[in-house]
């Protein structure tokens, strides 16, 4: 596929929310402190997640970033502080870093995508909907894995296993996903057309989408968005690349650099609308 076509799945009948207000709010968190065994990992953190928003985590390695996702999902309990819903029927959905997909699963990828659509007892007769149907095939499609989802799971490579999670992901409709380093294993072009795919999952369906990624210049290029973590400084900075990229917690863990590159004001990802 190229570049240039990459968003245009998003504009057809698969579109997930026809109307949304962006910017409304999907998840808040309040004075949320996070960690384990109720020993604090970072300060308070407030925030807010909204529909259109696609927000870049970049950080250090063990900074908490992970531990921050694990803990909107409800996977690790708050030390204190609240995650406050816009609904109770807002749904997020999550790609781990590491799937624990068992690699000797015989599955196609075009079945794992499908249990994107898994809910309640549909297990028992996962494919008879149409609409499910209809959903995997554009969310394969979305993701740029329509071409690998007649082939065995096992046999694809790493980053082909991460088009299908993300075809997964896609397929469940949530309000807001959770991505942890997707691109890891990914080569430089499919990074950048899965950073696409991302950003009009965000302004032309309306996801929040809330991304782990390491790559400084990735991150300031899609997310409109980005938040750097640091535990030695205790800092949890929210804003735009300028803002992240010269706050002096990051330039004393990435130099000045990326300061004097960061584009100048708001930017709105790099998908045109
Ligand atoms: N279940 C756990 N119990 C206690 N400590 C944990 C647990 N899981 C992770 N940690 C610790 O919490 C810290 C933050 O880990 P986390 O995985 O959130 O970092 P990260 O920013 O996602 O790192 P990376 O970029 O390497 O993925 C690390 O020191 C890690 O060892």
């Amino acid at each position: 596929m190229k570049t240039d076509d990459i968003s245009d799945p998003l504009t057809a009948e698969h579109a997930v929310s026809p109307s949304f207000t962006p910017g409304e709010p999907l998840l808040t968190c309040e004075k949320l402190v996070i960690g384990y065994n109720d020993k604090a990992m970072l300060p308070p953190i407030d925030m807010v997640i909204r529909r259109g928003q696609f927000v870049a985590v970049v950080g250090r390695n063990g900074s908490g970033k992970s531990t921050w996702f694990k803990t909107l999902l409800g996977m690790v309990a708050p030390v204190s502080g609240e995650i406050r819903l816009s609904s109770p029927a807002m749904r997020s959905a999550y790609v781990p870093q590491t799937s624990a997909i068992d690699s000797l699963l015989p599955i196609r990828a075009r079945e794992l995508a499908s249990w994107g659509r898994l809910r309640g007892w549909s297990f028992l007769w996962p494919f008879s909907r149409k609409a499910d149907r209809d959903a995997v095939e554009g969310a394969l499609e979305t993701a740029g894995a329509k071409a690998i989802a007649p082939r065995p799971y096992r046999e694809l490579s790493e980053g082909q296993k991460q088009r299908t999670l993300l075809a997964r992901l896609i397929a469940t409709e949530a309000d807001m996903v959770l991505l942890d380093e997707p691109t890891a294993a990914m080569d430089a072009v499919a990074e950048r057309e899965t950073m696409q795919r991302l950003c009009a999952l965000a302004r032309k369906r309306g996801l929040g989408v809330v991304v782990v990624v390491h790559d400084l210049e990735v991150a300031a290029e899609h997310a409109d968005t980005l938040l750097f973590v640091d535990r030695e400084t205790s800092a949890f900075v929210v804003g735009d690349a300028q803002t992240v990229f010269c706050h002096p917690a990051f330039r004393r863990q990435y130099g000045d650099e990326y300061c004097h590159r960061a584009p100048k004001g708001p930017h709105r990802g790099n998908d045109a609308r």
